[in-house]
């Protein structure tokens, strides 16, 4: 029941690859023998709690910081590590920020040609005006930071980034500072001009929904460690820990008991994986994995509460053996009696061995 480890392309092919990279603070090992790989064109969302080391990670793959151990390679060249630094000019990396960093006192146009002062003045604002039609701000090149609303400042600060046609743009949490209404929207033109432009992207959030919606693969994170890495549909099918499992959706986690081929659970007995040694275990159940039947069918189970959620219903429902009402939503047509039946799909149970959250 493990995921997919963390390459997913030959290093050699590579536009980007990360490998064993670590980094300490004092004490404090904030990255812990990282791997990671980018293909070309290719946009990976880094998803981890505050201070896993997204943003150390981004540092040091932008030439801001010096990692202590392992190589970061840029189209096959080791820019990091191997008593190698390609300082951050030369390793073809754009960077955009959550605060955008936009000039206040420069134009629109003027804050997007910025980076491109190696260019002949007239190419650098042809340049600029074509990444500002790319982004939609054709019109507003007059424009001053102050007048502009937040989602096309962040629009500025894309075309500004994307100037000089990175080899990899790294995106650090670029949408936590818009309202909830504006942040779908740029969001979605943001993934839309890294499309068109073919764009390969290091994307950094906190947020599940965010990573699942913009990236092609998932590098999920905890505590200065790759926990696993691969579509955000591996990651919610075959999750490497409970951790994992509960990073990516609803997740149900019941305790159950290996036993000679089978899971003992409040929920019923589970077919157990091969591997599986006898002794305590973690289910995780994914919402779907448990179907609700008439009562004296399955398991019993009582329903405490039901709860209007607009189409569908809420219902806590109290189990023999479980510590904490389980929660399950179903649609609101669905009429439920006070005792039920419950059954779970064993081929959607994903079971670790021991009690911990591993890794
Ligand atoms: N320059 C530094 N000096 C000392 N410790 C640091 C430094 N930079 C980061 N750290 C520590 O390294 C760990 C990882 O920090 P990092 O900022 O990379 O996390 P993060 O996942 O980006 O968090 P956030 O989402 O809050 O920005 C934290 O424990 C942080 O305190």
């Amino acid at each position: 029941m493990n995921g997919s480890g963390g390459h997913s392309t030959a290093p050699e092919q590579a536009r980007l690859d990360v490998a064993e990279v670590s980094r300490r603070f004092g004490g404090n090992l904030a990255l812990d023998r990282v791997s990671l790989t980018l293909a070309a064109g290719e946009i990976l969302a880094v998803l981890g709690d505050s201070g896993c080391g997204k943003s150390t990670l981004l540092r040091l793959i932008a030439g801001l910081d010096t990692p202590d151990g392992g190589t970061i390679r840029i189209d096959g060249r080791v820019v990091a590590g191997r008593g190698a630094f390609v300082p951050p000019e030369a390793r073809g990396i754009g960077l955009m920020f959550q605060d955008y960093a936009l000039f206040p006192h420069l134009t629109v146009l003027a804050n997007v040609r910025f980076g491109l002062n190696r260019l002949p003045n007239a190419e650098a604002e042809s340049v600029a005006m074509e990444r500002l039609r790319e982004v939609g701000l054709a019109d507003r090149t007059a424009s001053y930071p102050a007048d502009l609303s937040g989602g096309e400042a962040q629009r500025v600060a894309l075309a500004r980034a994307l100037a000089p046609r990175p080899r990899v743009l790294l995106l650090d949490e670029p949408f936590s500072n818009l309202d909830s209404g504006t942040r779908e929207r740029v969001r979605a033109d943001t993934l839309a001009v890294l499309r068109q432009t073919g764009m390969s992207a290091i994307l950094v959030t906190h947020d599940a929904a965010e990573a699942v919606e913009i990236a092609d693969r998932i590098a999920l994170m905890r505590a200065g460690r790759l926990v696993q890495s691969g579509t955000a549909e591996a990651l919610y099918r075959a999750p490497a820990s409970p951790f994992a499992a509960r990073a990516l959706g609803d997740i149900i986690e019941i305790p159950g008991q290996a036993v000679g081929g089978r899971i003992e659970t409040p929920l019923g007995p589970l077919a157990a994986p091969p591997s599986l040694a006898a002794g305590a275990v973690r289910v995780c159940l994914r919402p779907e994995a448990i179907r609700l039947l008439p009562e004296g069918e399955g398991v019993p189970g009582r329903v405490l509460r039901r709860a209007f959620a607009g189409s569908l219903a809420r219902l806590d429902l109290a189990v023999a053996g479980l510590d904490a009402p389980l929660r399950l939503t179903v649609p609101q047509a669905h009429d439920t009696t006070e005792r039920v039946g419950l059954a779970v799909a064993s081929e959607l149970a994903h079971v670790f061995a021991g009690t911990d959250d591993g890794h």
